[in-house]
Formats: structure tokens, sequence, C-alpha cells
């Protein structure tokens, strides 16, 4: 069965409406079930077949070429584990920073022609902060928690509120410029506005583990998903998305082990929450780049 692009999104938009009333009947703890079950489904697959892209992106693939991407991939997600046991605090801003870009840039990548103008990245940064500071304001008291189990540092709710308003006139101003030249981007405004208010009421009725579910997975990694078999396989249906799951499955499994070893080694001395954010950002770094390299060609 072929996915039609309207089909797909109103789909997307029509769960996240479910999503925005399903907490008022659902417990907390059927609540994280179901966005855990998202994220360690469609969320961490979205990034497990990165190994696959990239050799369809090398026009002239090198001898070896796959277990060379594998290494690097591999050494990129250790530096940052250690880069994160190291100094924390600086790790995650990097995080916040670069998932700002990756999730913008998800958002918008089909709307910008020239991928790789600053303009373009400076304003996938700031859209995808903005999103990241709704998620985080509006769920303030958790989040502060979890930083503090994360770093060792205490931000304040004021300044996540700065910080929301600035990614804010960054997403406007850079806005207002690109659209001039990419009418796709215009002509979407009032879209894109109401899509942000439906964000903004989501954030604000639900706790952050299912803010930060319906968006990455909804949002995010469906789109991306669909984008990537898209790109490997010509076509978005179900016997090509059976094909990337084959391809991705030892991968997506990998990680989900991974994930369940650092769980357990600091089962003792840290918060579940803070555990599973310091793998996804661990396994981000690496999977933003391909994604980079993938839009870049589009
Ligand atoms: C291939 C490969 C692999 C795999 C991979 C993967 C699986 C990937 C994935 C990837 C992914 C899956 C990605 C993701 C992304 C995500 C993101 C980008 C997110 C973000 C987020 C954030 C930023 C958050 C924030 C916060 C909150 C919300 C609350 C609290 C606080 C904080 C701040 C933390 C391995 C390693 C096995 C091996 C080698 C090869």
């Amino acid at each position: 069965m072929k996915f039609n692009k309207s089909i797909f999104f109103k789909t997307i938009i029509a769960l996240t409406f479910i999503a925005l009333v399903l907490p008022v009947f659902l417990s907390q703890e059927v609540q994280y079930v179901i966005a855990f079950m998202g994220i360690f489904s469609f969320g961490i697959l979205h990034g497990s077949n990165d190994l696959f892209v990239i050799e369809k992106l090398n026009d002239k693939p090198k001898q070896n070429q796959f277990i060379r991407s594998l290494f690097i991939y591999l050494g990129v997600v250790l530096a940052f584990v250690v880069v994160f046991y190291v100094i924390p605090f600086i790790a995650l801003i990097a995080f916040v920073l670069i998932s700002g870009y990756h999730f913008g840039e998800q958002h918008f990548h089909h709307k910008i022609s020239n991928q790789a103008s600053a303009l373009a990245s400076l304003f996938y940064l700031s859209y995808g902060l903005l999103v990241l500071f709704l998620i985080l304001y509006f769920n303030s008291q958790e989040v502060i928690l979890i930083i503090q189990d994360m770093t060792g540092y205490l931000v304040s709710e004021s300044l996540l509120l700065y910080l929301l308003l600035s990614s804010l006139l960054g997403s406007l101003i850079f806005y207002v410029i690109l659209s001039k030249k990419n009418a796709a981007l215009k002509s979407s405004a009032l879209r894109d506005v109401l899509y942000l208010i439906l964000f903004s009421g989501l954030f604000y009725v639900s706790d952050v583990v299912w803010s930060f579910a319906v968006y990455f997975v909804l949002w995010h990694s469906l789109p991306s998903l669909k984008d990537q078999v898209n790109s490997l396989y010509g076509e978005f249906d179900f016997k090509n998305f059976f094909k990337y799951f084959k391809k991705a499955f030892p991968y997506w499994l990998a990680s989900i082990i991974g994930m369940g070893v650092v769980v357990w080694l600091f089962k003792d001395s840290k918060n579940f929450l803070s555990l599973v954010f310091a793998f996804i950002a661990a396994i981000t770094f690496p999977h933003v780049f391909v994604m980079r390299k993938l839009f870049g060609r589009d």
C-alpha cells in the first residue's frame, strides 16, 4: 500500500489531537508505557539505518567503506559518552543545540531550496529550539530536576523562558528573510503557526515524557523514516518500510541492548529519565550528520 503525502500528515495531525486528550483518560503509568514504546520502537528505529544511508550517499564507495563508517559512527557515540561523563553541562548544551538544528531541519528541509546556506541552518536551529523550549518551559519543574540529575546544575525557569522567547524571535526573523526566496515556506505560514499552537497546547496539558514522546515519534521520527525510505527505495509503502526495518533491525536491537546496559549500570545513582536522555544524546550526534548529508543531497 502506497502512502500519499497528505494522508500521512493528516494521520499525524489526527494522532496529535488524540494525544492531546488522552492524558485526561490515562493514568501516568499507562502514558509512560505508551510513550516509551513509541520512543524505543519508531524513535530509535529512525536512526538505525544510518550506515546504509551513508553507503547510499557515497557515489564511489571505497573498499571496506561500511566497516569504516561503522567504526567512525561508534567512535562518535563513544566520544560523546566520554564528554558527557567529564563535562556534562557542556555536553547537554551541545546536545540541545544539535537537536534543535536536527528537529528544525526535519520539519522544514523540503521547503527550503538552498540547504547549504547559513540562513537555512540558523532557521532550522531557531525553529527546532523553539519547539524544544516549548517542551522544556511548559514542563519546567520536571525538566529542572532531570537536568540537575544529569549535570549537577540547577537551571532556572526564567532561563528556560528567555531561551524560549529568543528562539521564537530568531525563528520569526529567519522565517521572514527566507520566505522571500522560498515560496513553499511562505505559503505554509498559517499552517506552521497552527502547528505551534497545537504543540503548545499539547506540551501545556501533558507531562515531559508524553510531550517529548508525541513530538519525537509523530513529528520527527515518522517523517524522517518516510524521507529515508523514499531516498533508499524510491517510494514509501509497506513493502519498502519492511525492507528498511529488516536492514535496521540488528542496529535497533544493539541500541536497545546498549540502553538496557546503561540503565542497569547506573540505576542506583541516576534517574531512569536522565539515563534515557543521556543515551539518546549519545546516538544523536552521528545521526544528525548523516541526516544533514541526506537532506543536502535531496
Ligand atoms: C547505526 C549504528 C548504531 C545505531 C544507531 C542508532 C539506533 C541511532 C539512533 C539515533 C536516534 C534515535 C537519534 C535520536 C535523536 C533524538 C533527539 C535529537 C532528541 C532530543 C531530545 C532533547 C534535546 C531532550 C531534551 C530534554 C528534555 C525533553 C527533557 C529533560 C531535559 C532535556 C534537556 C534532556 C549503533 C550505535 C548500534 C552501532 C553503530 C551503527
